[in-house]
């Protein structure tokens, strides 16, 4: 697959300032060329403003940003070449699926015979073989968010930018795109810079998390880091659930699936707490304890349903345990 031999972007105390409102605040970041790295956080946090700055459609008040080391602060939109899929930036209605595909490079003047071949490869890499005379209105919205992303990479950017582009979606066919996105990914190559606010796409698609909070940077990692290390309170409770636990030493977050629960005096080892069944709630293949313990807040334990081998109910006394990594000590209290 052709694609850009460029694409790493390096954020430099990047600010943006809306009269005396911070939107963006001194972000500092590297990402590497090729990475898919996802900016989340909750609404307001500064996600999309982030993506437009990179993208050339906001003014940056602050900072610099860097393409593959050389400054493009003052580079218009159009002369930095990332490709966009947001979900406003819609197809167009009229052309086909193929007109759709081939625009960008028809604008840029490019032969007739490069363009029809880019636009095969392209409706061959998000699976649309069959679809190039359609017109977008006779597509699905899963289908229609796969011309977008073709249309986007037919110019092979160095970058993708991609606001939200899922969030139209139900919820299965979301997950199906989610899948595919990962797998163009992976074969284009590009890096890909996806703003979401929903956690379970951040940690199933992305190399990289960066967790926002009101314009800042709250921690980046791996999924599987910020998964298992959240810092702050913040980081664990907005990625994943969390109990809190204050402990002598300070505040710990510890995940509810890490919490082994069984009758008064069955546990085995490892037993923390004790307390008594509030409620139990049934998701399938889980189900969610909420116990009651004396002088703490409510914890929830989550179990695999084919798991709960005690037959727990609601009212009965139980114990709870955990190794001592699975709680994890957090800088803020
Ligand atoms: N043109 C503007 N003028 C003034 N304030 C703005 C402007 N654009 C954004 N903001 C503010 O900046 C903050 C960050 O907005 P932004 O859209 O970047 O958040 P977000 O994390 O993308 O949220 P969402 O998930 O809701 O899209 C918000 O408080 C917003 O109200």
């Amino acid at each position: 697959m052709t694609q850009a031999a460029s694409g790493g972007l390096t954020l430099q105390g990047l600010t943006k300032r809306f009269g005396s409102f911070t939107a963006v605040e001194n972000v500092d970041l590297d990402i590497q060329r090729g990475e898919f790295l996802t900016l989340l956080g909750p609404s307001g946090s500064g996600k999309t403003t982030l993506l437009m700055m990179i993208a050339g459609f906001l003014d940056i008040t602050e900072g610099d940003i860097l393409l593959d080391g050389g400054s493009i602060r003052t580079l218009p939109a159009e002369k930095r070449n990332f490709g966009m899929v947001f979900q406003g930036y819609a197809l167009f209605p009229h052309m086909t699926v193929r007109q759709n595909i081939g625009y960008a490079l028809d604008v840029r003047k490019r032969p007739r015979a490069e363009i029809e071949a880019r636009v095969d490869e392209m409706l061959d890499l998000v699976q649309l073989t069959e679809f190039g005379h359609r017109k977008p209105g006779q597509l699905s919205g899963g289908q229609q968010q796969r011309v977008a992303l073709a249309r986007a990479l037919a110019f092979a950017p160095p970058v993708l930018l991609l606001d939200e582009p899922l969030g139209a979606l139900d919820k299965k066919l979301r997950v199906e795109v989610q899948d595919q996105l990962k797998d163009i990914h992976r074969r284009v190559g590009t890096t890909f810079v996806y703003v979401t606010h929903d956690q379970e796409e951040a940690l199933s698609m992305s190399d990289r998390i960066v967790i926002m909070q009101q314009g800042r940077i709250e921690q980046v990692g791996t999924p599987n880091e910020l998964y298992e290390h959240p810092r702050t309170r913040f980081a664990a409770g907005f990625l994943g659930k969390s109990n809190f636990l204050s402990m002598g030493d300070g505040a710990y977050a510890l995940r509810p699936e890490k919490i082994d629960i069984a009758p008064t005096g069955q546990l085995d080892s490892h037993k923390q707490l004790s307390g008594t069944i509030r409620s139990i709630t049934y998701f399938g293949a889980m189900q969610k304890f909420m116990v009651t313990v004396e002088n703490r807040d409510d914890i929830e334990v989550d179990v695999d349903s084919w798991r709960n081998r005690h037959a727990l109910s609601v009212g009965q006394s139980v114990d709870l345990g955990w190794v001592d990594t699975a709680a994890v000590k957090l800088e803020d209290t």
